[in-house]
């Protein structure tokens, strides 16, 4: 590592020695491959299919995922997980949560001793009900300080077209948030930190689901009260849960848990509000899934997550609802999840 002036590191020369790993060429993968490059780091990408792996080495594009979109000449590509993860000094995780314990076990001796892992993922893993970051604790089998995770209003399209915006990284170790956070900024994005992981993680899959909640009213023809309705009585049910298992309740108004709920509600690119308005149209479970072509993290989300709300007692009549109309049991019609059915008049803001 090279020397500043008065012989003290600067932070381009950092960045200028940094060399990072991100495991998924996807549409969020490859995006944030690019904030890591334009960041100034040396970064290296993990695509499972050789083609997209081809395609961004020779022409700089990922076609598939990131149509129009230009990478940075710093970013190498491979299939080749050893040739990706060798010397990297941070290592991101960016597959579909389903799939990531399964990735974690081929990888597992790749990875460089004492670097930070970070999760990218919005998901719970079916079954186990755990954590991506719970995941990556037991399958790598390192400590919760060298794990970070991020999170955010992050679509992936508007941020590889360099439009503004902020993502939180969160670890149970400031210096390892800390250190994320510098290779994870640079002119379009910026990174805050904080120590709050379960409230972090939970935010990014939590609104998923108020996201395919907001799609099937979209679909079925419902205006704004109904979304505003939904997204802010969402809101609640999000921090409902999360402080139930430990978040701070101040996480969720902020980046992770309001600011991401808006971006994945509001916009159309949004997999999980897409998914929830085909349901809306009258499309059933199979078919979504079959229109579906990236991933919707949410639709695999609601079973764990309607069941650690019973384990803590929460009640989530959203997420209930979207589980209902997924079953088929519900019809998109009579989705209305935030008027009570009590005799009582309900108490809330
Ligand atoms: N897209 C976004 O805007 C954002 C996404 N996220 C999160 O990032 C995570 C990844 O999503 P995203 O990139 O959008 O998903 P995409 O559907 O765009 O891409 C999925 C990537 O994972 C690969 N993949 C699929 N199945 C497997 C598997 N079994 N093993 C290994 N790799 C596999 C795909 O490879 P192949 O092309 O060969 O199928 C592809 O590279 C999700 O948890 C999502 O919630 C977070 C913030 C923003
Ligand atoms: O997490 C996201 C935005 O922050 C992406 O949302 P979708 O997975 O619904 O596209």
């Amino acid at each position: 590592m090279c020397m500043g002036e008065n012989g003290r590191v600067s932070l381009d020369e950092v960045a200028e020695s940094r060399r990072v790993a991100v495991l998924g060429a996807g549409s969020w993968g490859t995006t944030f491959a690019k904030i890591l490059a334009d960041g100034g780091s040396r970064v290296s990408i993990w695509a499972r299919r050789p083609e997209v792996a081809r395609e961004i080495m020779q022409s700089h594009r990922n076609s598939d995922y990131l149509p129009g979109i230009n990478l940075p000449l710093g970013i190498d590509a491979s299939s080749m997980l050893p040739e990706v993860l060798a010397g990297a000094q941070q290592v991101y995780l960016s597959v579909p949560s389903q799939s990531l314990r399964e990735n974690l076990r081929i990888v597992r001796e790749l990875i460089p001793e004492r670097v930070p892992v970070v999760s990218l993922m919005k998901g719970v893993e079916k079954g186990t009900r755990y954590r991506m970051s719970e995941v990556i604790a037991q399958e790598l089998d390192i400590a919760p300080e060298r794990i970070a995770v991020v999170s955010g209003p992050n679509l992936a399209l508007e941020i590889a077209k360099q439009q503004p915006t902020a993502a939180v990284v969160s670890s149970s170790s400031l210096e390892t948030a800390s250190a994320v956070a510098l290779a994870a900024r640079n002119p379009y994005f910026r990174s805050f930190v904080n120590t709050d992981v379960v409230g972090t993680e939970f935010g990014g899959v939590l609104k998923n689901l108020i996201a395919v909640a907001i799609g099937i009213v979209d679909g079925v023809g419902y205006g704004e009260n109904t979304k505003a309705s939904i997204i802010t009585r969402g809101l609640v049910e999000m921090t409902d849960f999360a402080v139930a298992f430990g978040a701070l309740p101040e996480t969720m108004s902020g980046l992770a848990g309001l600011g991401d709920l808006i971006a994945t509600c509001e916009s159309p690119l949004s997999r999980n509000n897409t998914a929830g308005r085909l349901l809306g149209q009258g499309y059933d479970y199979h078919a979504v899934i079959a229109q579906m072509n990236q991933t919707a993290e949410g639709i695999t989300s609601v079973a764990p997550i309607l069941e650690l709300a019973a384990e803590r007692g929460v009640e989530m009549p959203i997420v209930s609802q979207v589980a209902e109309v997924l079953a088929g049991t519900l019809d998109p019609r009579d989705i209305a999840p935030h008027l009570t059915t009590d005799t009582d008049v309900p108490q809330g803001e």
